[in-house]
């Protein structure tokens, strides 16, 4: 990695009772990286994610996003650094247009208390539809997101994180109940905005292939250590990765062989 990286962490570790979900790991993300956490069941990558945007607040050890500390900060200035990540749609908003839900995340941004969405029916209303431009979305800006695909409202719901402009995006299974060709259509179109906007993401996923795909880089945990670190072809070959693969009865599947399962 070239210069200072966007995120750092370092001796991170969480415990939950006796239980240490989160053992003492260190890892770095630069800018313009799609960086995959896996593991078996139980391994700590949602303790990870809820401790980098603060939902969680970690034990010991340090999460820095340009040199500033965000271990202690609240969620709502983490996310206001630049730290952000996929919702689903909530139910209550289903009913809005897909515009007016870009529109309802960016007022959010903005501070404006949702009182004023009556009178703010235009409220940046063509930064809206630019951020749907960015995900193929612009043509169904006017229909309401409950009418949609459940690729297309993965792509809604990645124009509403884009909304804050983050500069490192945090997905939880991004891909997960998507059919194979949504789901490479989706991860084709985050590499596209972390090229594009030199954002920096970090995913965690259960789909092999999608990781294998799209991953510029892994790093594998196991009862909360991180076992493992590198390119994804370095990482299918891995002994430890195979092992904790294997001991839950999971194995890697080489691509060809996934897409020989789907066809
Ligand atoms: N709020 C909590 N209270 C107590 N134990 C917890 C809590 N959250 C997680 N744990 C425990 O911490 C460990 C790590 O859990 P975590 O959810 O981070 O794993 P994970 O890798 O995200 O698993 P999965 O793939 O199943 O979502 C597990 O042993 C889990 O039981």
């Amino acid at each position: 990695m070239s210069n200072t990286p966007l995120l750092k962490v370092a001796g991170l570790g969480k415990s939950f009772g006796g239980n240490k979900a989160v053992d003492g790991i260190a890892f770095e993300l630069a800018a313009g990286e799609l960086l995959a956490l896996i593991g078996p069941n139980g391994a700590g990558k949602s303790t990870t994610f809820n401790m980098v945007n603060g939902q969680l607040r970690a034990d010991r050890g340090s999460i820095q996003l340009n040199g500033q500390e965000l271990v202690g900060r609240k969620p709502r200035d983490i996310w206001h650094m630049g730290v952000g990540r996929t919702f689903q749609i909530a139910e209550t908003f289903a009913s809005l247009t897909v515009v007016e839900n870009v529109q309802m995340a960016l007022l959010s941004q903005a501070g404006k208390l949702f009182s004023m969405w009556r009178r703010a029916a235009d409220f940046q209303r063509d930064e809206a539809l630019h951020l749907l431009d960015q995900v193929g979305m612009r043509a169904q800006a006017e229909r309401p997101c409950n009418v949609l695909a459940y690729g297309d409202v993965k792509r809604v719901e990645l124009a509403i994180a884009m909304a804050n402009s983050p500069k490192l995006l945090l997905m939880d299974e991004p891909t997960a109940g998507m059919a194979p060709k949504e789901r490479n259509d989706l991860m084709a179109l985050t590499k596209q905005l972390v090229v594009d906007r030199g954002m920096a993401v970090l995913f965690t996923e259960h789909s092999m292939d999608v990781v294998f795909a799209y991953a510029d880089r892994m790093i594998v945990l196991a009862r909360g250590r991180l076992i493992a670190e590198g390119k994804p072809l370095e990482i299918r070959d891995h002994p430890k990765v195979q092992e904790v693969y294997f001991g839950t009865g999971k194995t890697f599947e080489k691509p060809a062989q996934a897409a020989k399962k789907v066809a």
